[in-house]
C-alpha cells in the first residue's frame, strides 16, 4: 500500500530523517514509533506531501508519489489527521464535513449544484455516516469551535474519513485525551481496521499502540532501530535502549 525507500529530510545540517524504509500492507494498522524528534512528524509531512524529501522514494500503491502535490495525493486515496487540530473553528460540524467531501480531489467529479444536492454518490448519506462513526451526529449543526477537544479530534478523524481516503494518517490522535476517550479511540481505530482502512499510526501513548497495531516501525535520531509486531519492538534492546537508556 505505502512503501519508503531510503527516505531522506535535512533541514539545513539537521538529520530529521536519515535514510528510513518500511513498507505498510493493505488493510493493516501500521504503527510509527519513537522518542520526541526522532523525526516522525517529519515522515507524516513526508508522505502526505507538506514536504518534499532531500533524497527517497515514497511508493503508494506502486506509484512514486514523493514530488506529488498534497492534494493530488487526497484524490489518490491519503488523508491524515493532525496532531494539532486544524478544523473551521467559524462553520458548523457538517460543513467542516462537507468541506473535505468537496476537496479539490473530488471537484472535478460533478458541478457544484450536484453535488450540493448530494447527486455525487451520495455525499451527504457518506457525511451521515462519517457523523453517526465520530459520535457527532447530535452536534452537526453546531460550530466546530463550540466543540470540547475530545470532540473536536472526533471531528477531525471524521473529516479525515469523508475525504474516502485508502490510507489513513493519524498524527498522534490520542494527544491529550482522557482513559475513556483513549478507550473510544482504541475500538474505532479496529472497527477502521475491519471496514477495511489500511492506517498509519504515530502515537506516544504505548498502550494504544500496543494494543491496536499489527506491526511497528520504531525511529530514533532520523533513523529506524526496530521493526516487527508490538511482542517484538517491546522486547528489543535497542528500543528499550532509546526509551529507557536500559537496554542490552
Ligand atoms: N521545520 C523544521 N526545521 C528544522 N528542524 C526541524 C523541522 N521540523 C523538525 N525538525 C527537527 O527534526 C527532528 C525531528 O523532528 P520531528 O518533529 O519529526 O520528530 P518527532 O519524532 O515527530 O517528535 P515529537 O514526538 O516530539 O513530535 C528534530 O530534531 C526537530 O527539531
Amino acid at each position: 500500500m505505502l512503501e519508503v525507500r531510503g527516505l531522506v529530510k535535512h533541514f539545513g545540517g539537521v538529520r530529521a530523517v536519515d535514510g528510513i524504509d518500511f513498507a505498510i500492507r493493505p488493510g493493516e494498522v501500521f504503527g510509527l514509533i519513537g522518542p520526541n524528534g526522532s523525526g516522525k512528524s517529519t515522515t507524516v509531512n513526508l508522505v502526505c506531501g507538506l514536504y518534499a524529501p532531500t533524497q527517497g522514494q515514497i511508493l503508494f500503491q506502486g506509484q512514486d508519489i514523493a514530488r506529488v502535490a498534497t492534494h493530488k495525493r487526497l484524490s489518490l486515496g491519503l488523508a491524515r489527521t493532525f496532531q494539532n487540530i486544524r478544523l473551521f473553528t467559524n462553520l458548523t460540524v457538517w460543513e467542516n464535513l462537507w468541506m473535505a467531501e468537496n476537496a479539490p480531489a473530488h471537484r472535478a467529479e460533478a458541478g457544484f449544484l450536484k453535488r450540493w444536492v448530494g447527486g455525487r454518490g451520495n455525499a451527504r448519506e457518506r457525511i451521515s455516516q462519517a457523523l453517526e462513526f465520530s459520535g457527532l451526529a447530535h452536534r452537526a449543526d453546531d460550530l466546530a469551535g463550540s466543540l470540547a477537544f475530545g470532540e473536536q479530534r472526533r471531528l477531525e478523524l471524521a473529516r479525515a474519513l469523508a475525504a474516502r481516503p485508502r490510507l489513513l494518517l493519524l498524527d498522534e490522535p490520542a494527544a491529550g485525551m482522557n482513559a475513556e476517550e483513549i478507550a473510544q479511540l482504541d475500538e474505532r481505530i479496529r472497527m477502521l481496521q475491519q471496514q477495511g482502512y489500511t492506517i498509519l499510526l504515530i502515537e506516544h501513548h504505548m498502550e494504544l499502540v500496543m494494543a491496536v497495531t499489527d506491526r511497528i516501525c520504531v525511529l530514533n535520531f532520523g533513523r529506524k532501530i526496530a521493526e516487527g509486531t508490538p511482542a517484538q519492538v517491546q522486547a528489543d534492546p535497542a528500543v528499550r535502549d532509546a526509551y529507557l537508556g536500559t537496554g542490552a
